[in-house]
């Protein structure tokens, strides 16, 4: 959101100063806050909606909320050391407003208000209170405006009301309740202005009869520009899609195999078909590009600046660095050499949790808002339909690390079968250009040195075999 897209009313700046202390305590606590570990200097209203009024016995209130967060060195490397402030995420929360909190939404808790517009008041996440879910869901039904929000839905697709809602309990980095069984509600909770990928590639593949991904039955978006009325200006809330009753993520289901011993090449070769299923009508509904010399050396340089970037941050990569970046340089040679290859939109941060295997064997693909670190109008960009590929094979990689002993002959199964599923339907195994998939599987581990360094330490040493791997160096075995 542009600063100048934004006037809070004096009545929403009076609001979020009534919760200022509550929020601090609260939102570093939310699994999907992304700014943990800084302190908050200032929280700043976006957009205040009051979706229920305060009456009995609850009020729902909408918030857009710009938080300001000083710089911390240690955990922004990549970002302009000279700046004191990171430039503020903007945050979506649901907040239920009561007299007293019922002892069946104790766990929703915010706290209790003390002055401002809702003193006296109790406040909590309004997730965790079927009533506020289930108008949510109303709301989703009636396409139109409230405030800033506006509502849209597909006609075509049947959405009952009354549908039992419940939040889903999983670790995740937005929120997401389920209503009955038959639909789930995605809320995202970092958001940015311009389209979501999560809702936009869901359309256009349903619009495609694509039928790997659920089709969103019910979306909602910010319009927070001036004037601004149309999707590609506003800002993407929520989806409402199909529940897929029963369904196992990939990630769950290839552990269990492994753990058993079980092979697990048939569900990887399945799973490589639905990804070219995705990539063909991808790239049937959207534009794609020829990246030529000049625009292999910029991919090529971009991902050699994101391993100088990961280098600095994380030390122990630093070994593997030269060994990884020829990855890179082979890729610019070939590029310099007239070789050419096709971009597409893609999902961008594939991986086995990201696909879901329904009771009768069929796999969809979820979740396609990208690598969440990386700025909107980068993760919307065509890029070649390996870098999935990529993400994929890391992810058996991954599986197979979390084995004892270290199930490698597993893996390399998993990945050749992946492969060979995906030459089924796109009539090219992506095996046959080394030198590309090595760059892309080479930025992905990269990537992922640095979000478990920053997400989950523990995890450090997964990517970091890859990398030593991918590197190709084998006397870096000493610096681990
Ligand atoms: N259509 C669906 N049907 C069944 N479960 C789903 C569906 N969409 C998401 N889920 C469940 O919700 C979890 C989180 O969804 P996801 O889109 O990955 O959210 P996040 O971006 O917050 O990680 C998934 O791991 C999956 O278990
Ligand atoms: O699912 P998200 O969009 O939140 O993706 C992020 O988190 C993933 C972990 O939950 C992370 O994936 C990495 O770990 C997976 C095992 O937990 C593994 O299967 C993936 O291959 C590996 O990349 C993902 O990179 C990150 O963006």
């Amino acid at each position: 959101m542009s600063e100048a897209a934004t006037r809070p009313t004096a009545h929403a700046t009076a609001l979020l100063a009534s919760l200022d202390p509550l929020l601090r305590e609260w939102l570093p606590r939310q699994r999907w806050f992304a700014g943990k570990g800084r302190p908050i200097s200032a929280f700043e209203p976006v957009a205040v909606t009051e979706l229920l009024p305060r009456s009995s016995p609850a009020g729902l209130l909408h918030l857009l909320v710009r938080i300001r967060q000083p710089i911390v060195p240690a955990q922004d490397a990549p970002l302009d050391a000279a700046a004191a402030e990171r430039p503020g995420d903007c945050y979506q929360l649901l907040i239920g407003v009561r007299r007293t909190l019922p002892p069946q939404l104790a766990s929703a808790l915010i706290g209790h208000v003390t002055e401002g517009p809702l003193a006296g008041q109790t406040v909590y996440e309004a997730l965790h209170d079927p009533r506020l879910s289930a108008l949510l869901l109303e709301r989703l039904r009636m396409p139109g405006r409230h405030g800033v929000l506006r509502f849209e839905r597909d006609m075509s697709a049947g959405i009952p009301s009354g549908l039992t809602p419940r939040p889903l309990a999983a670790e995740q980095s937005n929120s997401s309740i389920v209503y009955g069984d038959t639909f789930i509600l995605k809320l995202f909770r970092r958001v940015v202005p311009g389209v979501n990928p999560d809702l936009e590639i869901p359309l256009h593949l349903a619009r495609q009869g694509c039928a790997r991904v659920p089709a969103p039955a019910a979306w909602f978006l910010a319009d927070l520009t001036s004037g601004a009325a149309t999707t590609d200006e506003a800002c993407g809330l929520g989806v409402l899609q199909p529940y897929l009753a029963g369904a196992e993520d990939g990630w769950e289901l290839a552990l269990r195999r492994l753990d058993k011993g079980e092979d697990f090449t048939g569900e990887a070769r399945a799973l490589g078909r639905a990804t070219a299923e995705v990539h063909a009508a991808l790239a049937a509904a959207l534009p794609t590009v020829t990246l030529g010399r000049v625009q292999v050396e910029r991919v090529a340089d971009a991902m050699a600046q994101r391993l100088a970037a990961a280098a600095q941050a994380v030390p122990a990569l630093r070994p593997y660095a030269p060994g990884l970046l020829t990855a890179f340089e082979a890729l610019a040679d070939l590029g310099g050499e007239g070789q050419s290859w096709t971009a597409q939109r893609v999902h961008g941060d594939l991986h086995l949790g990201q696909c879901l295997r329904s009771p009768d064997g069929h796999w969809s693909i979820i979740d396609f808002e990208g690598e969440p670190a990386r700025p909107l109008a980068e993760r919307r960009m065509p890029q070649p339909p390996v870098r999935d590929v990529a993400g994929m094979l890391r992810s058996f990689d991954y599986a197979a690390c979390t084995g004892e002993p270290w199930a490698a002959e597993w893996a390399a199964d998993c990945r050749a079968a992946y492969c060979v599923g995906y030459a089924d339907v796109a009539g090219l195994d992506p095996r046959t250009d080394p030198v590309l998939l090595r760059a892309h599987e080479t930025d992905k581990a990269v990537y992922e040195v640095l979000y478990e360094a920053r997400h989950r330490p523990d995890w450090l040493a997964v990517p970091l075999a890859a990398a030593r791997r991918l590197a190709g160096d084998g006397s870096a075995d000493a610096a681990l």
